[in-house]
């Protein structure tokens, strides 16, 4: 990290993205695609933003540069008032540590290890010792409904339940920002339900939420809802 790059700015929208695009492959190939253009819009902190969308549409890509796992091929995203896209990658990958979590359509847990296993591990590029992971992972997952569970293998657990356990291993690194791809997309409509009901709790505590979806009912409880088409966002609400 250089001296210009400081990771607190607290004011203003969470993100402000600034015509960002992304485009796959060098612009003058023939097999060039620009999955994303010239996308323009805030991210309030504290809001709770869904970005909704065909297939194929720009969903992912947009939702990896929010997540700073990708770079915009033109223009700018801004994290906190911090403006990243030609950030170092050591930089990048800090701000990312500090501040954002990640909830994955397919739960990425392990199996074979006890719930409360999987969640501390949340913590883990955290600087906490191992009793202060284990108190926190024991205090998230009270807070997503799986107390009991703690000692079960993921494997033992249903859809929903282990939708509760990777939100509670997300938010044990205390998470300003936490980004979800397709949170509910491996679930039946009524854990569907109830794991939206839980993310938009979360959310009024505080957490800024952005959560992709192809569900049209899920993408109206965002306060900002995003919608993408052929690479272009658009803010319908
Ligand atoms: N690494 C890549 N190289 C080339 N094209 C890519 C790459 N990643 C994505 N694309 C293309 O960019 C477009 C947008 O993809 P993206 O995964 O963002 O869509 P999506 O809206 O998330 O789709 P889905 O809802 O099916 O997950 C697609 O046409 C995809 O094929």
């Amino acid at each position: 990290m250089t001296t210009s790059e400081s990771l607190v700015r607290p004011h203003g929208p969470a993100y402000r993205i600034q015509g960002a695009g992304r485009r796959f492959g060098d612009a003058s190939s023939p097999t060039s695609f620009e999955a994303l253009r010239d996308a323009a819009f805030d991210i309030p902190s504290g809001s709770l933003t869904t970005i909704a969308g065909p297939s194929g549409s720009g969903k992912s890509t947009l939702l990896s540069l929010l997540g700073l796992i990708d770079r915009p091929t033109s223009g700018e995203i801004v994290v906190d008032g911090v403006p990243t896209a030609t950030a170092s990658d050591k930089f990048r990958t800090q701000l990312r540590a500090t501040k954002m979590s990640f909830v994955f359509q397919s739960f990425h847990l392990m199996s074979s290890r006890s719930v409360l296993e999987n969640v501390m591990l949340g913590g883990l590029y955290s600087g906490l010792s191992r009793a202060a992971r284990m108190e926190r992972a024991a205090d998230r997952l009270a807070r997503v409904g799986l107390e009991s569970k703690a000692r079960k293998t993921v494997a033992t657990l249903s859809g929903g339940e282990k939708q509760r356990a990777a939100i509670a291993r997300a938010l044990v690194a205390d998470p300003q920002i936490l980004l979800c791809d397709e949170p509910t997309g491996n679930l039946d409509s009524k854990n569907s339900g109830a794991i939206v009901e839980l993310l938009v709790e979360l959310q009024s505590g505080g957490l800024t939420l952005v959560m992709v979806t192809h569900d049209p009912s899920i993408a109206r409880v965002g306060s900002v809802q995003l919608r993408v088409k052929d690479g272009e966002v658009r803010r319908d609400a």
